[in-house]
């Protein structure tokens, strides 16, 4: 039973119509008093509430309610409706707890979206399926994973594909961020319809809207015909925005204007385009860390990330590193034509425990320069180890002369190796190319703590 909150007649006619029309059970009431009544008789799957609901305007009451709905009940998703002015009430209750806001004047099929994806996230917790149910059920033949957590993430993909909520998805450099964006495109109703990728990263700030927007012959100086936007190309099929964290503070304005209206003005014209899309966007930032440091809209964050994939690094689904590599190495027999390639078994167990933090992009980079250099078709730890790329590293990364001494240098270095590996002693050796016992030496020298049953 869907619940709705809104002392303003018209809304609740309107959105009652609306959800009955999909044949969802509704129940509509006007105060704050009948909606908690309601819910500790009834089982309510989802709630949506006005936020400014009642004369007072400032959403306190709202905002109140949303509390004593949380303390009731933590898990039944929440869709706020707010107006536009009140962008910030609405990222408030996000805070509280909220799922997803809309504004008024709403957009059916965004609210129609919105209550299908939390109903069916909602309906089955993700970790139940294993990896042949999921292929049974999806496409992700690409996706090489049998880490649980992955299974989990590909688990709460594949359902997603199927509506057209927003997804963002983080993750580590090379972890495979894109490789989801475009599953999900595959496994959702709008396969047959564009996917279009645009890495934010690379548009300057003076391009972006002719970029996304479009523009009309004579809009600026440079622009000598019409040019079609990333947005209109993408109608009806979905817009891929690789590098959302890099975003400066005037463009992330102007995407969120379309992202929430679902409309946009082609530069030099003043005609407004509406489009039908469903974003994905994509980022190694910490945007949670951005919103912190004022350097990334809180709103825009919340209009992004209705449901967010958060791609493990490979070290952390080391079990893993095997089958990429078979599969990688199948795919090269057939386009090498070298059908007898192997990775010898010594040198699999090498490459397990290899640091990469270049994630599946650098396992893939250095198992294809291995294959094309040797001369064998049995590949062994030495014709991978001569390829393993060193991340680029500029020395204006140092800090300055002075600044540290070697011995300080040193202790950093151990730390951080330790922190990335878990505190596994053999790893991080490994990666500070000194052996085992060379580095508990040091940890002992230097009164660095460690767990010498973690490794
Ligand atoms: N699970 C996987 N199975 C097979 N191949 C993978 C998998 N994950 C990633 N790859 C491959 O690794 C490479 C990097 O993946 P992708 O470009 O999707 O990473 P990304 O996270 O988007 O990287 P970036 O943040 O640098 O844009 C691609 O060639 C992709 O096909």
């Amino acid at each position: 039973m869907i619940l709705i909150i809104d002392d303003d007649i018209a809304v609740r006619t309107s959105l009652m119509l609306l959800l009955e029309q999909k044949k969802y059970d509704v129940f509509a009431v006007a105060t704050a008093m009948e909606g908690l009544d309601f819910l500790r008789k009834e089982n309510v799957t989802l709630i949506i509430l006005d936020l400014n609901f009642s004369i007072d305007t400032s959403g306190k009451e709202g905002m109140q309610l949303l509390q004593q709905i949380r303390m009731k009940d933590p898990q039944v998703p929440v869709i706020l409706i707010t107006g536009w002015a009140s962008i910030e009430l609405a990222v408030q209750g996000m805070k509280l707890g909220a799922n997803d806001f809309i504004n008024k004047p709403w957009n059916n099929e965004h609210l129609l979206q919105s209550v299908k994806t939390l109903i069916t996230l909602k309906d089955q917790k993700p970790g139940q399926s294993s990896r042949k149910q999921l292929d049974k059920e999806y496409e992700f033949q690409s996706i090489i994973a049998e880490d649980k957590g992955m299974l989990e993430l590909l688990e709460i993909a594949g359902r997603v594909s199927k509506t057209d909520a927003s997804v963002l998805i983080t993750g580590e450099s090379g972890t495979g961020k894109e490789l989801i964006a475009e599953a999900i495109h595959q496994n959702s109703l709008r396969r047959n319809r564009p996917f279009i990728k645009v890495n934010l990263g690379g548009i300057s700030t003076s391009l972006f809207e002719s970029e996304m927007f479009g523009h009309v012959r004579g809009a600026f100086t440079d622009a000598r015909t019409d040019r079609t936007g990333r947005f209109e190309m993408a109608n009806k099929g979905t817009i891929f925005l690789d590098e959302i964290g890099d975003l400066d503070a005037g463009s992330q304005v102007k995407l969120l204007r379309v992202l929430q209206d679902r409309s946009y003005e082609v530069l030099g014209s003043s005609r407004t385009k509406t489009v039908d899309v469903r974003v994905i966007c994509a980022t190694n930032k910490n945007l949670a860390e951005m919103v912190a440091k004022g350097t990334f809209r809180e709103d825009l964050l919340y209009r992004i990330n209705l449901i967010t994939l958060k791609l493990p690094a490979l070290r952390e689904r080391g079990k893993d590193i095997p089958l990429l590599v078979d599969f990688m190495i199948s795919n090269l027999r057939g386009l090498y034509n070298r059908p007898k390639l192997e990775v010898t078994p010594e040198a699999m167990k090498w490459l397990k425990h290899l640091p990469l933090p270049g994630n599946i992009r650098q396992l893939k980079n250095m198992v294809e320069r291995s294959v094309l250099v040797s001369r064998t078709d049995i590949l062994d730890i030495n014709d991978f180890a001569t390829h393993v790329e060193k991340q680029p590293f500029s020395d204006s990364k140092l800090p300055e002369v002075g600044a540290m001494t070697l011995e300080e240098t040193e202790i950093l270095m151990i730390k951080r190796a330790l922190q990335f590996h878990n505190n596994r002693i053999s790893k991080a050796a490994l990666a500070l190319g000194i052996t085992r016992s060379a580095l508990y030496r040091r940890l002992d020298k230097y009164n660095i703590p460690y767990d010498e049953t973690s490794d």
